[in-house]
């Protein structure tokens, strides 16, 4: 049968769903016999069901029917550096999105075309040309991960407890999955969206993103493209992640930090290790790096837009916190030490230093002829390349460390966050109907960078928000060890989306709403 029409949002309501067509919504999300035939499979047929790994969760009795063969995370589509990439493994995931989203590859409404080689740009016909397009951008590609350390192989996209286990599910297939499973999901109900739509799944995020989200940028940016907003991974539901906040809140990246990545190489005369040079290349090399460890860039804590997230979360945090974050004028300095206890939190108060990569020497009895280490900054707001560049030849202060610059970007501009920012208002709007327990939604610092910064042209309201919970200890688990997200957060994140297209289908602006219970 023929699945029924989704009650959809009255135009009465605009951005909020009614009570009634909440439960209405509701129903039609875990009603099976909305779902097309499946035949009688029980859970044997397939192992276990798990959102990404299987592609959907909304619709168990169908994705059992569809997605034997493998699913999302169990395709190992790994970025190594610019240019290099997985790419038999990113054909397999666009073979895999176009057998699991049948309706959204057949719409009569919905344009698709590969960009870049292995890059997703769907185009989603609204009935109203009037209305600004946005833009909903995920990344199909993930970093790296060697079995060793997890709890079950990463590309195996197994289930336990409740978790789904393997790299990419909260960085970035759960947003690639989540996004296209609500788009075939109100497909299936019939929708047909007001406001037209972009849908952008990047292939190299990881890396850069100069192949897949700068091509798709150019090639919207030469049709004359401009987006009412962009939507795309970043910050999250944090909870327990800073101390002194008991409810969880949500922040949405409305900039983030800058980046500069240097080689720094050393070389000496090579010759035999048993009459040495007091200091060899890999020593000179080692104290270098260990002076830009030992030396942290200077605390810019309240001189950038984290000042905002303070000031508009500090009621959220308990006595005498309240006061303090409050008054950030005044106590900034103590503040920002605090904060600079926990690598997360330190991130907001500085540009940050990591050494990611170290190489040096060719046998053990031969003087190594060069030693060269990668170190990565991620550029505090308030800061710029060249200033972070000063600091580091001053803190090596060494000419024999030779300095080259692999790449370097300043930090993003800020989007607009106040009242009349729609982008921003229908984020924060819809965050508090899926995420119902944060006790606010306020603007932050994405501390990582993402594919949004190559759409500066087309917009300047880019909002960084990625539809997960965090708590303290699953920090470490992003581009780490044991990466996860439950069935039921990932769940959450398909109806993050599946809300979102809705709510960004009213051309009027949203209200601010501190909670549904204002509404
Ligand atoms: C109350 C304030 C606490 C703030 C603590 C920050 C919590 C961090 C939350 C989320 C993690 C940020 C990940 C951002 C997305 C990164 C995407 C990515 O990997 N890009 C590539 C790269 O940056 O190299
Ligand atoms: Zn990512
Ligand atoms: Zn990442």
């Amino acid at each position: 049968p023929e699945p029924s029409p989704l009650p959809l949002r009255s135009r009465r309501g605009l951005l909020g769903f009614g009570v009634q067509e909440k439960e209405q919504l509701r129903e039609a999300l875990t009603d099976p016999l909305g779902c097309p035939p499946c035949g009688p499979e029980t859970s044997e047929d397939v192992g276990p069901i798990s959102a990404l790994s299987y592609g959907l969760v909304l619709e168990r009795a169908w994705l059992r029917k569809q997605l034997h063969n493998g699913g999302a995370i169990r395709i190992p589509t790994v970025s190594f550096s610019p240019g290099n990439v997985t790419t038999t493994a990113m054909e397999e995931f666009g073979a895999y999105i176009r057998k699991v989203f049948p309706r959204v590859f057949s719409s009569s409404f919905v344009h698709h075309e590969v960009v870049g080689g292995f890059s997703h740009l769907f185009t989603v016909h609204g009935s109203d040309p009037l209305l600004q397009p946005y833009m909903l951008l995920a990344h199909l590609d993930v970093v790296p991960a060697s079995d060793e350390g997890w709890e079950v192989p990463p590309f195996s996209g197994q289930e336990r407890d409740g978790f789904l286990y393997g790299r990419g599910t909260l960085d970035d297939k759960n947003a690639a999955m989540g996004i296209l499973q609500a788009l075939e999901f109100l497909l299936k109900r019939n929708y047909k969206p007001i406001r037209s739509f972009y849908i952008a799944i990047g292939h190299d995020e990881e890396v850069s993103g100069r192949d897949g989200a700068r091509k798709i940028a150019s090639k919207l940016e030469s049709a004359g493209v401009r987006l009412s907003f962009l939507s795309d991974e970043g910050l999250a539901v944090l909870d327990g992640v800073m101390k002194g906040i008991e409810r969880p809140v949500a922040l949405v990246g409305t900039t983030e930090k800058g980046s500069i990545t240097l080689t720094l190489t050393v070389q000496s005369v090579p010759g035999h290790s048993s009459f040495p040079p007091k200091e060899t290349s890999i020593g000179i090399l080692a104290a270098a790096v260990s002076r830009l460890e030992q030396n942290p860039l200077p605390s810019l804590f309240g001189k950038g837009p984290e000042l905002a997230t303070f000031e508009q979360l500090a009621t959220q945090f308990t006595f005498p916190l309240n006061i303090v974050m409050a008054n950030l004028w005044l106590f900034a300095p103590i503040v920002a030490r605090i904060l600079a206890w926990k690598p997360s939190t330190n991130a907001l108060v500085r540009t940050t230093t990591a050494v990611t990569l170290f190489q040096g020497g060719v046998k053990a009895n031969v003087i190594p002829p060069f030693a060269n280490a990668t170190v990565n900054f991620r550029i505090h707001p308030a800061q710029t390349v060249e200033e972070v560049l000063e600091l580091v030849r001053a803190t090596i202060a060494d000419d024999r460390v030779k300095i080259s610059v692999q790449e370097a970007f300043n930090p993003l501009p800020v989007s607009p966050y106040d009242e009349d920012s729609f982008g921003f208002q229908v984020i924060r709007h819809t965050i508090h109907e899926i995420f119902s327990e944060v006790g606010a939604v306020a603007p932050g610092v994405c501390i990582g960078n993402t594919d949004s910064r190559h759409y500066l042209n087309l917009t300047k309201n880019i909002y960084r928000f990625s539809p997960i919970w965090l708590k303290a200890e699953d920090l470490s688990r992003i581009h780490g060890l044991n990466e996860r997200i439950s069935l039921e957060m990932y769940e959450r994140g398909v109806q993050f989306y599946l809300h979102l297209i809705q709510n960004s289908d009213t051309p009027e602006l949203p209200k601010a709403h501190k909670s549904l219970h204002e509404l």
